[in-house]
């Protein structure tokens, strides 16, 4: 595989506590803190003196029903970033936001807001949320199928996509002499009517410092794939072997480039948790140690969340009964599904193996090692197309972190893998992507 060497992307995957489901009773763990927002602007400002592309923050719309083992709550990600966003000046700001439980004109004010405050440094996380519950919060009888949830997220893109654009870059004029503030011609309403949205008007402020806020999307289904073909920036994914991630880089790439985009302009960012310790050894036994301290029956109703198969009472050292796979019901189920029973069917793992290997990162690429064995990894991924980058998601917080951005990311930077300093203020110029232009000033160019 020939070495495409280039910066890579790293951003800082915030979870209250940690990854590790069992992180939050890890001694050094502070489950106290997960509502206070300085806890996470102390996390930012780490992460920003590493110089790492981002901070990003997952969301799902319900409170799962294992919060009794976990610190599981999910403060709104937006209105959490804009206080992170006041407290540094670098960092990029990536929040999840659903495409079923959102209008894309309430969306598209939070992140304007959010990217104008930021000075550009706004990215949106574009999810259709796998997890059923989250439909009977927004009066839903039950969840969209999975294929009609990807058909409401493109046409919720485009929508925001000619909300963002509908201020021209030189709409502000600000003459106070001739006592004009803006040019109304050019802000334009978008008169959109389509499937599933009806949205007339144009956005409430101009356009934003990088014009709109930084498209990411995490699914990696064939839906999720050829729709992040389509619309993504950045994708976060979740594979266990570079040898899928390189697939599922190659397809996406290709996929994209057949759309006519460059394939160049989509980072690719699968996530990673690294146990970090001065040895193999101690790394390996700080996994056990946390791992030691995994609930069952957390790690069942999560597996039951993730598959649909619900494994109470179950006897945990039996082989996963993998009947109940091929009697799945196959309702579009969700690439983290087809991961498991991946993962299931390929090493025969006993329920037992099967959530303690969950337990690190919900199936994310979980790794134990020293700085130089982790940087390795990174290296190895990020230089044979199997990624651009990393969301980092460090088992346990704060230590977890540190210990990446203190002894991992200067190996990064020596090997010539990671930026010195930032060279750009947003987002984009962080990601390495073109700032785009409004789609109603190029059409009026292209018009003229
Ligand atoms: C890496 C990854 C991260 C995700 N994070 C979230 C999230 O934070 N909130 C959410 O509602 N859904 C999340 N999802 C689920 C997506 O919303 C997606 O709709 C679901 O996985 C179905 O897409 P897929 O089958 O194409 O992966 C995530 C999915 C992936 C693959």
């Amino acid at each position: 595989m020939t070495d495409t060497r280039r910066q890579l992307t790293l951003n800082l995957f915030i979870y209250p506590g940690g990854h590790h489901e069992a992180a939050w009773r890890y001694l050094a763990a502070e489950p106290e803190r997960a509502l206070d927002i300085t806890y996470y602007q102390d996390l930012a400002r780490k992460a920003e003196a590493a110089k790492l592309d981002a901070v990003f923050f997952a969301d799902g719309p319900a409170l799962p029903d294992k919060i009794r083992f976990g610190p599981r709550v999910r403060p709104e990600p937006i209105t959490w970033l804009t206080a992170i966003a006041v407290a540094t000046s670098r960092i990029g700001l990536i929040g999840t936001a659903s495409t079923s439980y959102y209008e894309p004109y309430n969306l598209v004010r939070l992140f304007a807001s959010l990217d104008h405050i930021s000075g550009g440094r706004a990215g949106w996380n574009i999810v259709t949320t796998s997890a059923e519950n989250a439909a009977f919060n927004f009066g839903q009888p039950a969840q969209q199928p999975h294929a009609e949830r990807y058909q409401r997220a493109a046409e919720f893109v485009d929508v925001v996509s000619k909300l963002w654009d509908s201020w021209e870059d030189d709409a502000l004029v600000i003459d106070k002499a001739a006592g004009i503030y803006a040019d109304e011609t050019r802000i334009h309403d978008i008169e959109h009517i389509g499937p599933h949205f009806r949205v007339k008007g144009a956005l409430t402020v101009p356009r934003s410092p990088q014009g709109r806020p930084v498209y990411v999307q995490a699914g990696s289904s064939p839906a999720g794939r050829s729709f992040a073909a389509r619309y993504a920036e950045a994708i976060f994914t979740a594979h266990q072997t570079i040898d899928s991630a390189r697939a599922f880089y190659a397809d996406v790439k290709a996929q994209a480039a057949a759309l006519g985009r460059d394939p160049d302009h989509i980072r690719i960012l699968p996530g990673i948790s690294p146990f970090i310790a001065s040895t193999e050894a101690e790394a390996r036994q700080l996994q056990q140690e946390i791992d030691d301290l995994i609930q069952p029956a957390y790690s069942i109703s999560q597996l039951r969340d993730f598959t649909g198969i619900d494994l109470t009472g179950y006897d945990l050292d039996a082989p996963f009964p993998q009947h109940l796979i091929d009697q799945h019901t196959t309702r579009g189920h969700t690439s983290r599904t087809q991961l498991i029973f991946d993962l299931v069917r390929s090493e025969g793992l006993t329920i037992r193996q099967l959530i303690r290997r969950l337990a690190g990162a919900r199936g994310h690429y979980v790794v134990a090692g020293t700085p130089e064995q982790i940087a390795d990894i990174i290296e190895a991924w990020g230089t044979s197309g199997a990624a651009d980058g990393f969301n980092v998601m460090p088992p346990w917080l704060t230590g977890g972190f540190d210990r990446f951005a203190e002894h991992v990311v200067p190996i990064l930077r020596q090997r010539g893998l990671f930026r010195e300093d930032y060279t750009s203020t947003t987002l984009r110029g962080h990601f390495g992507l073109p700032r785009p232009d409004s789609q109603f000033a190029t059409a009026l160019r292209k018009s003229a």
